[in-house]
């Protein structure tokens, strides 16, 4: 898969004018979040399949009880996404009603369910962070990997994690278990609020299954030259 672009702009004409940069025919797969997709509503996936036609991971990291998350994610497999996301730490029962739920959507909307990945810890957390404010103990990579194996249980495709713990994922939990990875930053570029970061070569050399890569992109004076070059380091890696 080539790199996710987080397309995380403030309104769809912002998305439009950056999409509209790429050609036509480059196949892209693009993460909408809470930013856009607060702003536009659900409308947003059909309006972005007209200005490219794109996969979309909509990630908009479900945590709530079990019977809310399931209602929420019957509306999400209705839009026709390619992936979408909950937060790990709510929890087996609340993972696998998600599970239940985008099924259901799906089914009901004649579309392919959206592979569910589930958030470990977020890249943006370090270990004095998880340790201090969050009173979790060890470091982020055994809470990363006691996730991964909680999501991997219950029914969860994959997860969200730094490249840093891929391996350890993948030896915890094996098999075609997608591991995606945010966190990302190509060598010399800000860092800005990530914390466990590693470039898409290295994302790939340690098991990383997809990378997702935002505002090295969108922030670049360049974008289709910074998606690109970053592609090309993920390929060749
Ligand atoms: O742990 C996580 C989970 C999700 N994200 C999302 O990925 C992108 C990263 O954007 P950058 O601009 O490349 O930092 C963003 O949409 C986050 O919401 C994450 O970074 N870490």
């Amino acid at each position: 898969m080539p790199p996710i672009i987080a397309l995380d702009f403030p309104d769809f004409d912002q998305a439009k004018q950056f999409l509209r940069q790429f050609s036509p025919s480059e196949e892209l797969v693009v993460k909408i979040g809470m930013e856009l997709v607060y702003a536009e509503g659900p409308q947003l996936m059909a309006d972005i399949e007209a200005v490219h036609p794109a996969q979309v991971f909509l990630d908009l990291k479900l945590h709530d009880i079990p019977h809310t998350v399931e209602q929420a994610a019957f509306q999400l497999g209705r839009l026709g996404a390619a992936m979408t996301t909950v937060h790990a730490a709510g929890g087996s029962a609340m993972i696998q009603a998600a599970k239940r739920g985008l099924l259901a959507g799906a089914q009901e909307a004649g579309k392919a369910a959206p592979r569910l990945l589930a958030v470990t810890q977020l890249t943006s957390t370090s270990q004095e962070m998880l340790n201090n404010e969050l009173q979790i103990p060890g470091t982020p990579a055994e809470s990363v990997v006691h996730l991964a194996k909680l999501a991997a249980a219950a029914g969860a495709d994959g997860v969200i994690a730094s490249p840093l713990e891929a391996s350890l994922i993948r030896a915890a939990v094996g098999g075609d278990f997608l591991i995606v990875t945010p966190g990302i930053r190509p060598a010399g570029a800000a860092i800005g609020d990530q914390k466990r970061v590693t470039t898409p070569g290295d994302a790939k050399r340690l098991g990383s299954s997809a990378i997702v890569v935002g505002r090295p992109i969108t922030q670049s004076a360049d974008p289709v030259a910074a998606y690109h070059a970053i592609a090309k380091e993920w390929s060749e890696a």
